[in-house]
């Protein structure tokens, strides 16, 4: 059985191992050279993982039709703004029904969709199987070495995801099946929002108590709004929901984390706006969730997200937007509103 992994990043490099550690041929598509050569040479992707030595039937190549002919399964492992455009390049190269599993965190480029329906808005139901998202609070660089972790494969269809959920399994990667695919989808793109105002608070200096405070009423306004677009409550409550949340707010690892925590730092989002190389979805995530609200649900509160637009779009000042956020309008903790 082979796969095919759309990137050589550090998520790609972790699904990569995952897979070849259960017996699927893997072969991984990439556009940086660096990257390629450090795979196929040099059995390790430095660029990510220091000291992490990998297989070397773990291989990688710029040729994607070699990437994907005879895959049955294609994993989605690029940052999401070039989702779409990768995909478009797989479409005329699919030559049986493939089952695509979508890894990213956020929202298409172009049209602000899930990616789940971006995958359906590129594919026929004659070339994909139902669409699975296998998300989940997973930095790649505890996955890589093996770190026990658990994961969603989040579908529509059970059956599809409970197929996912045997790929990936082992004795280190634990995957549990999910259907409400809008409500995991929307907490794995919201939490990356959340992700970068803990940053901000570490890099402001504050403390565990205010990071509590954070996810907790991070979680309140996620769910709310991923209830608003039709995700189930329960789900947010889950490994897609408060558990990438806590990984993602928690960890030094998180790049939006780090991100928020330079802002916060410099009490300024704008030399960090200008100069960023690096995958940080929460910072488009913020802009699209803040302007679907402010278009479509005007009276629904969303009083963190705004902050974070505030922070990284209107050069607003974090040492402020923490105490126009902390001298709201006292109120109960219900999760109404
Ligand atoms: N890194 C992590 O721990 C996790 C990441 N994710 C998600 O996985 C997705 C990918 O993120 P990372 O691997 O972290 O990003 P990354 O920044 O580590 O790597 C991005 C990769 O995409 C490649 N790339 C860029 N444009 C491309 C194109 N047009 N075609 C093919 N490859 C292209 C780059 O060369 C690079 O290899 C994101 O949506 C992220 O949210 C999800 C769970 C864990
Ligand atoms: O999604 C992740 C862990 O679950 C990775 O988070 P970052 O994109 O912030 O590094």
């Amino acid at each position: 059985m082979k796969a095919a992994i759309l990137g050589t990043g550090s998520w790609a490099t972790g699904l990569a191992r995952v897979l070849n550690d259960n017996g699927v041929e893997v072969l991984m598509y990439g556009v940086d050279d660096r990257e390629i050569d450090d795979i196929n040479i040099r059995h390790c992707n430095y660029k990510y993982f220091k000291n992490v030595k990998l297989e070397e039937n773990i291989r990688a190549t710029k040729n994607l039709a070699d990437v994907i002919d005879g895959a049955s399964y294609i994993i989605i492992t690029v940052p999401t703004q070039f989702v779409r455009s990768v995909l478009e390049q797989v479409k005329p190269l699919l030559k049986t029904k493939v089952t695509i599993i979508n890894a990213a965190k956020g929202f298409d480029m172009n049209t602000n969709m899930r990616i789940s329906d971006t995958i359906r808005s590129v594919f026929t139901n004659s070339e994909i199987n139902p669409v699975v998202s296998l998300i989940g609070p997973s930095h790649a660089e505890e996955v890589v070495i093996r770190m026990l972790t658990a994961v969603c494969a989040v579908s529509l269809d059970e059956k599809t995801a409970q197929d996912v959920q045997k790929l990936f399994s082992n004795d280190y990667l634990r995957v549990y099946t999910l259907t409400d695919e809008i409500g995991a989808e929307y907490g794995a793109a919201y939490k990356n929002v959340i992700a970068v105002a803990s940053g901000i608070l570490k890099g402001l200096g504050y403390g565990d108590n205010s990071r509590a405070a954070l996810i907790t009423r991070g979680l309140v306004e996620m769910t709310r709004y991923g209830m608003l677009k039709g995700g189930k409550a329960e789900t947010f409550f889950g490994l897609t929901g408060v558990g990438d949340l806590i990984v993602t707010c928690s960890s030094e690892h998180s790049r939006n984390f780090q991100a928020g925590k330079e802002i916060g730092l410099s009490d300024n989002a704008s030399d960090f706006m200008a100069g960023n190389q690096k995958t940080v979805e929460g910072i488009r995530t913020c802009k699209v969730i803040h302007d679907d609200i402010l278009k479509n649900y005007p009276e629904f509160e969303a009083p963190i997200t705004n902050c974070v637009y505030e922070v990284l779009y209107e050069n607003g000042k974090p040492s402020e937007k923490v105490k126009e956020l902390m001298n709201r309008t006292l109120k109960s903790e219900s999760i109404k509103g």
